[in-house]
Order: structure tokens, then sequence, then C-alpha cells
């Protein structure tokens, strides 16, 4: 960074994460300026959402730095500031608790919680995305999508600085998908830092201009989504095929 330019909401330098003993990502670098839509994306295993959860500090590096906003990633300062939706949010597991008090708990103040109940953020960004009628109803009893929806309101309820989201639209609606992008575009337009992981750009291709992809743990394209590889460059296709369907492909 050049002296006096703006403060990075994500920086990652040369990351290196080890799993089961095996590296999973390699020597990763990344800046994200605070404002920046940034659509992460990559094939099954390459390492997105390990990205994802050693930016947000829930999965240690190996190597390497990550730093929030200017500080470390394990400073407790800087959580304050992020919204993160896990990949395939269960949404409290199996705890009986009801779309608006899981949502409420993204207020969390220790011993605060009940009084955030009704909160008039909590109801409005449960209608936001769509489940303004099933506020109460437990989360054990929603549908996949419904659970996912219930934690995208989850992480937006504190107006964090930095959304990081692990395949948000996965289970859900198209229509729904359509009405969660407007609110990312919105949220984005209004200064908020956003990474999300992405198979498809799908409703939000007009509004991510930096696609970041990820190949074998390795960052194999920054720019425009446009000009990203189609499909992984290194991936064997044909002994892929052949593994699934027992035969050759010939062109
Ligand atoms: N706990 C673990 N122990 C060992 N290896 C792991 C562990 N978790 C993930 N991996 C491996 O790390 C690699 C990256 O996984 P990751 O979940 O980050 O990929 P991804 O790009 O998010 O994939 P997908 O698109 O399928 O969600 C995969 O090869 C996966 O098998």
């Amino acid at each position: 960074m050049t002296p006096g330019s703006a403060t990075p909401a994500v920086s990652v330098e040369h990351l290196d994460v080890d799993l089961g003993g095996a590296p999973v990502l390699h020597d990763v670098s990344l800046e994200v300026a605070a404002g920046e839509l940034v659509g992460l994306l990559g094939a099954n295993g390459s390492g997105k959402s390990t990205l994802l959860r050693a930016m947000v500090g829930v999965q240690a590096a190996s190597a390497g730095t990550i730093s929030l906003f200017g500080r470390p990633v394990k400073d407790r300062r800087v959580h304050a500031k992020v919204g993160y939706v896990p990949q395939f949010a269960a949404g409290g597991g199996s705890i009986p608790a009801t779309a608006r008090e899981t949502v409420a708990t993204g207020l969390l103040g220790p011993g605060r919680w009940f009084s955030r109940l009704h909160d008039p953020r909590v109801d409005s960004l449960l209608s936001d995305v769509g489940l303004s009628g099933m506020a109460d109803r437990p989360i054990t009893q929603m549908s996949g999508g419904q659970r996912q929806r219930v934690m995208i309101a989850r992480a937006l309820v504190r107006s964090p600085q930095l959304l990081v989201l692990d395949e948000p639209f996965s289970g859900v609606d198209v229509a729904t998908q359509d009405a969660i992008a407007a609110i990312f575009r919105r949220l984005s337009q209004r200064g908020t830092t956003v990474v999300v992981v992405l198979h498809e750009l799908g409703p939000l291709s007009e509004d991510v201009r930096r696609a970041v992809v990820l190949d074998r743990g390795r960052v194999v394209h920054d720019g425009a989504p446009e000009d990203r590889p189609l499909f992984d460059p290194g991936h064997d296709h044909q002994a892929l095929h052949e593994e699934c369907l027992g035969q050759e492909i010939h062109p």
C-alpha cells in the first residue's frame, strides 16, 4: 500500500493452510478494498471455504498473515465488524431456537440477548429475506433454504462493515436469490465490503466486477469475471469422465 491510501478491509499475505497434514492453500495473497464486492470462485475442493474460514479467523493459518481493517484477524476488536455466513448454514443444529431468536443472537451483547429479541432490525431483516411470517417458527422446522435465509439475516443484523458469505444462494429459490442479491447490492453501494463464494455469478452477475479464482489452493485469476478461465485449466476432464463413465472420450 502507498502511504496515505485507505486501509484495506481484507489483507491476506502469503497464506498457507494445511489440513489433515496436507496443503490446502498455498501462498495465497489477496487484498480487498473497503467497499469492494469480490466473488471467489473455483472448482469443488479448490479451497474457497478454507480461505473464507481463515479470513474470518475460524481456521488457523499454517503460514502467512491475515488482517481485517488493518488489525490481525485474531484481534477481537475486528470481529464486531464482520458478518459471516458459513457454507450450508445449519442455523443452530438441533437447538429449537426460532428464526427471531437466531437472528437476535447476531446482536449479542452478553446478557442483553433477550431484550434484543424485539429489536426492529430483527423483524426488518426477516422481512427483507422473505421470512416475516416465520419469525416465531423454530428453525428446526424450516427447510434448508429457509434456514439459510435466517443465517443471512443473522449476519446482517449488526450492520457489518465486512460481509463474508459462503455460497449464500445454495438451496435458496430463484425469486429469493434475487431478493437477497438486491440486499447485497444495496449494502455494497453503501460501502459494505462483500466477499462471496459463488459457483455461478447468478443473480450477482451484474455486480461482481472482480473475480478471484482458486485452483488447488492457489489463486489462478484475479480480475474481471469475464476473463476468468472457463474451467479449471489443470483439471483432467478426460480422466474424470473416464472414471465416471468407464469409457474414453473422443473429441
Ligand atoms: N478437515 C479437513 N481435513 C483434511 N482435508 C480437508 C478438511 N477440510 C477440507 N479439506 C480438504 O481441503 C480442500 C479444500 O476444501 P474447501 O472446503 O476449502 O474447498 P471448496 O473450494 O470450498 O469446495 P466446495 O466448492 O466443494 O465447497 C478439499 O480438498 C478438502 O477435501
